[in-house]
Formats: structure tokens, sequence, C-alpha cells
């Protein structure tokens, strides 16, 4: 197995508050990792930091051997749900996408985009406003958009929040689908069955430190409830 991602002695601070502290650790390729912790302990900010959205006070990010850190240049080869999706309201669910594909560098054709809702049960050819999309709608058309340019690596902050029984395991089986294809997949949860029954490793973060610890996967969770 590759590494794809290194933090390197990683610290981030807000003001007084030190949210990472000399963190380290690897991801990789083609796995899919979990990552835990309380409430405010810094799990969005970590995704954020390897997003681009943040920069680290010291240390660096490599992608595969290239430091991110400080660049943008790793953002198009990343798919990114992190907190609330933010969509145009008045627009369906397929106009959204096709906007945000209109503004990547690598746009898809629109069958991909078509291919992305039906795989997360939302309909295509649905004129619905976004206005109305139900909490769990929402999120899905968010996961639509993060995977929809078949990024080398997912980053998904709660993926699962806001979906149904039968929604968590159809996500649970795509992002299986992409682990196979190699993609790196980050993801937070509070539950923990989204972690046993899909992560190959766990990284847990307390008081600005974060601890690996491998996941044994019963085969019994993967499959659909
Ligand atoms: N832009 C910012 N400015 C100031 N403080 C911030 C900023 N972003 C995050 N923080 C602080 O960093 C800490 C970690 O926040 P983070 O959002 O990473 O938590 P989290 O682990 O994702 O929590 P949750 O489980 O509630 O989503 C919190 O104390 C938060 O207030």
């Amino acid at each position: 197995m590759a590494t794809f991602l290194t933090f390197d002695h990683v610290s981030k601070r807000f003001g007084q508050e030190s949210v990472l502290q000399d963190v380290s650790f690897t991801l990789e390729q083609g796995q899919i990792y979990g990552i835990v912790g309380r409430n405010g302990s810094g799990k969005t900010v970590i995704f954020k930091l390897i997003a681009g959205l943040l920069r680290p006070d010291k240390g660096e990010i490599f992608c595969q051997g290239q430091p991110i850190s400080r660049t943008n240049a790793f953002l198009p080869w990343a798919g990114i749900l992190i907190e609330s999706p933010c969509f145009l309201p008045h627009y369906s669910g397929l106009k959204n996408l096709q906007v945000l594909n209109s503004l990547s560098p690598h746009p898809v054709p629109k069958a991909r985009l078509q291919e992305v809702m039906t795989q997360l049960g939302l309909d295509p050819k649905s004129r619905k406003a976004v206005r109305s999309y139900s909490l769990g709608m929402k999120q899905k058309l968010g996961i639509a958009q993060a995977i929809m340019h078949h990024p080398s690596l997912l980053i998904l902050d709660e993926p699962m929040n806001g979906l149904d029984e039968s929604s968590v395991a159809q996500v649970r089986t795509l992002l299986q689908g992409y682990k196979e294809k190699g993609t790196t997949i980050f993801l937070s949860s509070h539950n923990p069955e989204d972690i046993h029954a899909l992560c190959d490793g766990l990284f847990t973060v307390k008081a600005g430190q974060v601890t690996v610890q491998k996941v044994v996967t019963p085969m019994a969770d993967v499959v659909a409830p």
C-alpha cells in the first residue's frame, strides 16, 4: 500500500486555543479512515487543513509526497463534504450539480451527474427546488457533489447526518465501491456502527493529540441491514 496523505508535525491554534499540537499521521491509498472525538475536539479543523480551507501554524501536510498546505493545487482531486452543504435554493438538485461542475477545472458529462444522483436515491429528473429538499435529501446531494468528479480523496464530515437506515446502507455500499476503485476516504462519524462497518483505520482526537488504532471489521456489519 502506498502512503497517500501525511500530517507531519502539524499544529493549529485559534487565539489562546491550541486545537492541534504537533500532530503526525498517515493515510494509505485506497483505505477508509474514520476520525472520532468529542464535539469541538478538532475533527473538522483536520478536514479543513487537508482541504486547504485552513493553514497549519506549524508543520506540513503532504499528498503523495507533495506539500499541499500552502497551495490549492490539490483541491481538484479531493471530494469534500464539510458541515452543511451550501446549494442554490431555487435550483433543482441536478442544476446545482451542473453549476458546481461548470466551476470545476475537470468537468464531467451530465450523465455522470445523473448517475451519482441515482446512486444516492435522488431523482435527477425531478424539478423540485433544493429549498424544498428534506435534510436527508440535501445531505445526499452533498455526497453527490463530493463524489461526482471521481476524487482520489474523499473527505466526509458526518456523511450519514439526517440519513434513514436504508440510505445509510446505500452510502456504506457506495463508499466501499469507491474504496475498491482506490479512493482514499476520510470520514467523521458520531455513530460507532458506521466506523465498524466501513473503516480500516480509526483516529481519535483528544486534547490536541491524534491517536491511531486499527479497526477490525466484522463482515456482518458491512451487509446492508
Ligand atoms: N475559524 C475558527 N476560528 C476560531 N475557532 C475555531 C475555528 N474553527 C474551529 N475553531 C475551534 O476549534 C475547535 C475544534 O473545532 P472543530 O470544528 O474541528 O470540532 P469538531 O471536532 O469537528 O466538533 P463537532 O463534533 O462538534 O463537529 C473548537 O473549539 C472550535 O471552536
